[in-house]
């Protein structure tokens, strides 16, 4: 479609509690009725953050103090296509209220999906709701190996965990998955299991990564039941066939040079950010990264990290 973006700053506005701040739009205005994330129209000359912090003052009354880039959203209504250029506010001062009547509400992230949002925020509930870094387990040999593994990643900083064994029998991946659920779930930290979709479904996983071939297989979103479901790319035509097959989120590799695939060209840093420009669901960078990176991951657009060794010293892949 060649209708001109309208470019949209909007904010995740989070409080010490980690709930956000959700806005009810008017009835008279587009997209009127449903709740959003309070922003408004980026002004010819002004940057994406000034638009942000001028609109946060005008609605709310808040003055941002620290903001970091979450996820961009092109989307195309039939009346109108907008560039929802989302930031996470994390700091901010004075005391939010409706300022020009709008309803509002801090909501605990889990509690969002029982709110309705305009079609073009299925993205953004997805990027506030998902972690920045994802440790990915390297081909452990015993269970008590992926246990160390998973430990350690989380002293680390990993928010979440995939589960990734290509050398398994179905048996042991569900014994490896048993291994780890408990613990997982009860730290409410996400477990993605990447496997074929009849064992994921099996063990009833809340998530599934698909690689790039089992994605091609797959006939729609619907046939995983599962909270999430993401895959993985390489390429422009992988990430078109995510997309086009409603996946949640993908990893983007490799953007730097690593060991385990040293055959494979790196995509670098521009070329991994103009992908993920055109693309409106989360991306994760992955690939030579270690954790150090993360803050460059994120000013090129990603979700954030995801990696085997980057949770340890030295290592990376
Ligand atoms: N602020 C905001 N806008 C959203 C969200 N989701 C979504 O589709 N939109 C669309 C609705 C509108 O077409 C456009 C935002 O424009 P807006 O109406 O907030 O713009 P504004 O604050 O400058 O208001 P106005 O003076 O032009 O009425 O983006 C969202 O979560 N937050
Ligand atoms: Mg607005």
């Amino acid at each position: 479609m060649s209708r001109k973006l309208i470019h949209v700053a909007a904010a995740v506005i989070t409080n010490l509690s980690g709930e956000v701040l959700i806005a009810k739009r008017s009835e008279a205005q587009h997209q009127g009725g449903l709740w959003e994330f309070p922003g408004g129209k980026v002004e010819q000359g002004e940057s994406a953050l000034s638009a942000l912090s001028r609109e946060l003052y005008e609605e709310l009354g808040i003055e941002v103090t620290e903001a970091r880039p979450l996820i961009k959203v092109p989307h195309h209504y039939s009346d109108k296509s907008v560039l929802l250029d989302v930031f996470e506010v994390t700091r901010f001062t004075g005391e939010a209220w409706g300022k020009e009547g709008q309803p509002i509400k801090w909501v605990a992230k889990a509690e969002m999906d029982h709110f309705s949002f305009p079609a073009a925020n299925q993205p953004i509930l997805n990027a506030c709701l998902l972690p920045t870094m994802l440790a990915i387990t390297p081909d452990f040999t015993t269970l008590d190996g992926l246990v160390d593994f998973v430990e350690q990643a989380l002293s680390c900083g990993a928010q979440g965990v995939m589960l990734r064994n290509h050398t398994l029998s179905d048996d042991m991946f569900e014994r490896a998955y048993q291994r780890i659920n408990g613990m997982l779930a009860s730290a409410s930290i996400p477990l993605i299991v990447n496997c074929s979709l009849e064992l994921a479904t099996a063990l009833q996983a809340d998530a599934l990564h698909l690689s790039a071939s089992r994605l091609s297989e797959l006939q729609g979103r619907d046939q995983f039941s599962g909270r999430w479901l993401s895959a993985s790319c390489h390429n422009r035509a992988e990430l078109d066939r995510a997309l086009a097959k409603n996946i949640d989120f993908i990893t983007l590799s490799p953007v730097l040079s690593t060991g385990s695939h040293p055959e494979t060209e790196p995509l670098g840093w521009p070329i991994f950010q103009q992908m993920v420009d055109e693309c409106a669901i989360p991306v994760y960078a992955l690939g030579g990264l270690d954790k150090h990176v993360l803050e460059q991951a994120i000013g090129c657009g990603a979700q954030g990290i995801a990696g085997i060794s980057a949770w340890s010293q030295g290592q990376k892949g």
